[in-house]
């Protein structure tokens, strides 16, 4: 039997499914592996099940030397906490699980954009505060989302999701930014540039994975090219826009808001975006449902066996 470490919680069922066909080491915690963690998962395990938040990078796999662990499945799509060409190196197969996440991803980012349009969480607060005095015609007014264009940088599984959702459910117009041009059974409009994407859409939604090439692809440029009255949402990734130049945005009132589940050094918010009534912000919970959790887990342990049983992977990165 194949020695597995589970590196992080997990719900039951899939801890159940797992324990019927390997020997596993259950990790009983809900935070990520330490360095020293990630060096024994890599020497002492034949594969893990490994997390957002384990930083499997370079010093790692140095320091682990000639690993026994032939396999990272990654529980997750985004895979950017993994240093996939030192993995491979090392002789490494890495997994994903690209598609179980995408309808709970894109139902957030609706949420966001949502809430930050229409002030929902600054109303929700006003409520709490008993200092609401009631309803009259022009308190808190927001942005009609109905008929607006939303922007899609990354127009992939979940950006296709959310571009769907504001096409059939909000009647928006769609623009996007992606590598390659996209058939799509509705219209949008393909832009060169992040910065052309930001001037011509009242909300701006980030879905593109974190990479060297991404990383503050949102930057004081591109936010500089917003509308006053356009909101920013990013469900991606928090090093994907410049943290500091969104601050200074939204303080100066450049733009109108903001709706974040991702951070640029997750889990701290800098105080002063906490201290923003302009924007919303969600801890990461993109995927935070037991069914979807339990569909990524299933898809996690299925590479695993897949490998172990010497068949292809189903969903090699
Ligand atoms: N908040 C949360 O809980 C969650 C966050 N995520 C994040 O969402 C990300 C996207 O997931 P998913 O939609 O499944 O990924 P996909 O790979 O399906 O889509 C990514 C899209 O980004 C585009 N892209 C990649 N690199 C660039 C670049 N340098 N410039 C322009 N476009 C680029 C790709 O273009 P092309 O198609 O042309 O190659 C593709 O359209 C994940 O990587 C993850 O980080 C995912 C799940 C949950
Ligand atoms: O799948 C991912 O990439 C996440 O961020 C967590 O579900």
């Amino acid at each position: 039997m194949s020695r597995v470490l589970i590196g992080r919680n997990l719900p039951e069922s899939v801890l159940a499914e797992a324990r019927k066909i390997f020997d596993v080491t259950y990790r009983d915690s809900p935070y990520p592996l330490s360095h020293a963690e990630m060096v024994e998962a890599l020497t002492e395990y034949d594969g893990a099940l490994v997390t957002l938040g384990d930083a499997f990078n370079a010093e790692v796999f140095a320091e682990a030397g000639v690993p026994r662990a032939r396999i990272l499945a990654n529980f997750g799509v985004g895979y950017n906490h993994i240093d996939v060409e030192v993995a491979k190196r090392a002789g490494l197969t890495v997994t994903n699980t690209p598609g179980a996440v995408t309808d709970a991803t894109s139902d957030i980012a609706m949420t966001l954009m949502l809430m930050s349009c229409r002030r929902a969480a600054e109303g929700e607060r006003l409520v709490r505060s008993g200092k609401w005095e009631g309803w009259h015609p022009v308190q808190m007014l927001g942005t009609h989302m109905t008929g607006k264009r939303v922007g899609i940088l990354g127009m992939g599984r979940i950006g296709q999701a959310i571009a769907r959702r504001c096409h059939f459910g909000f009647e928006m117009e769609v623009s996007y930014v992606s590598r390659s041009e996209k058939s799509l059974d509705f219209p949008a409009t393909r832009c060169e540039t992040p910065e052309a994407l930001a001037a011509e859409v009242d909300i701006l939604v980030v879905s593109v994975p974190a990479s060297p090439a991404t990383h503050h692809m949102v930057n004081a440029d591109v936010l500089a090219e917003m509308k006053p009255t356009a909101h920013l949402v990013n469900i991606a990734r928090g090093d994907i826009v410049d943290e500091a130049a969104l601050i200074a945005a939204l303080e100066e009132g450049r733009i109108a808001g903001a709706g974040l589940d991702v951070y640029e050094h997750e889990p701290d918010v800098p105080e002063a975006l906490r201290a923003l009534d302009s924007v919303v912000l969600l801890p990461h919970l993109g995927t935070a449902t037991l069914e979807v959790r339990e569909d990524m887990g299933r898809m996690a342990v299925e590479n695993l066996r897949a490998f172990f049983a010497g068949e292809d992977v189903p969903n090699p990165v």
